[in-house]
């Protein structure tokens, strides 16, 4: 069976508007029932399913992943879920997307990290579900969350935000140069040394694209598959604190939209990279996460310094 498919490139798109006689923005709609059986919902069974336009004319899905055993606050929300998978395909703006529900609070505020976010199109499009209403057409973020508090109340103008380019400059540790491997602080080495340097290098990367301008306490956690695939996810906060996103659920977003869909039992190996002495430190709630949804991954942490 061929694996679900998160992103549509531009060309496909493109032809699939102009085959059903719609714009770009109203095909949108139309690919939500596609995107909701893709969610990931133990606990609740409700499902919810949102497909974005980027500037570069390619469609994402998001969808809510929930893990049961874990406190409530851990679910992924699908207008995260869609967010994050633009930060992973490198799409520079979200331009619009019709989601199944109305997003809830903690969405509209999470959306505050995109520039110009009260612009957003938006368009609640419930399919399968005669109890909700759809809108007659697209409106602005900004109606849904009208005087909104976001990173023009903590940053500069000039800070990145979520889905520019982030350089944190962020690098390894290196207490005991030639000896062993970065994935272990210079302190390891071993058969595996080598697969945990190709995962902690792709941390870093990870991390060194994290949005923490908050904490200034950015990482990353790059995840392998048993079949050796690699899955990188940022941290990603929010001004307001709570509707940050971790950096295991941001890998998790990766492994869901562009693994085989399968379960979390396909994930080998992990790697944490966070800041030494970090003020927002990861570390305690990835080991929690990543130990109940997968629990013979093995994950490592690597403290890096910056500049
Ligand atoms: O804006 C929202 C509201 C809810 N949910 C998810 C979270 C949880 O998995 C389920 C029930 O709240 O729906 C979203 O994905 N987006
Ligand atoms: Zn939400």
């Amino acid at each position: 069976m061929d694996p679900p498919r998160f992103v549509i490139e531009a060309s496909e798109a493109a032809s699939l508007a102009k085959d059903a006689g719609v714009s770009l923005t109203d095909l949108l709609p139309t690919l939500v029932g596609a995107a909701k059986p893709l969610a990931r919902t133990p606990i609740s069974r409700y499902n919810v399913g949102a497909v974005g336009l980027g500037s570069s004319g390619r469609v994402f899905f998001g969808v809510n992943v929930e893990f049961p055993g874990l406190p409530l606050h851990h679910s992924i929300h699908a207008e995260q879920f869609l967010a994050t998978n633009l930060a992973l395909h490198r799409e520079p703006r979200l331009l619009a997307f019709a989601v199944s529900s109305a997003p809830c609070g903690h969405c509209r505020q999470f959306l505050q990290e995109i520039r110009d976010a009260p612009d957003i199109q938006i368009r609640i499009f419930p399919v399968d579900d005669p109890d909700q209403e759809a809108d007659p057409a697209f409106g602005p973020l900004s109606r849904l969350l009208p005087r909104r508090f976001g990173p023009g109340d903590l940053l500069d103008k000039e800070m990145p935000l979520l889905l520019e380019p982030h350089h944190n400059g962020l690098t390894f540790l290196t207490r005991n140069p030639g000896h062993g491997t970065a994935a272990c602080n210079g302190f390891c080495d071993g058969p595996e040394a080598d697969d945990y340097d190709e995962l902690a290098a792709a941390a870093l990367e990870a991390a060194n694209a994290s949005h923490a301008p908050y904490s200034k306490c950015p990482s990353g956690v790059a995840i392998v598959d048993r079949d050796g695939k690699v899955y990188k996810g940022s941290y990603e906060e929010s001004a307001a604190y709570n509707p940050s996103l971790g950096p295991v659920q941001a890998a998790l977003v990766a492994y869901v939209a562009g693994g085989r869909g399968g379960g979390y039992e396909g994930i080998a190996r992990a790697v944490l990279v966070e800041k030494e002495g970090a003020v927002v430190r990861q570390e305690h709630t990835a080991r929690i996460l990543l130990g109940l949804v997968s629990p013979k991954c093995e994950l490592r942490v690597v403290h890096c310094g910056s500049g």
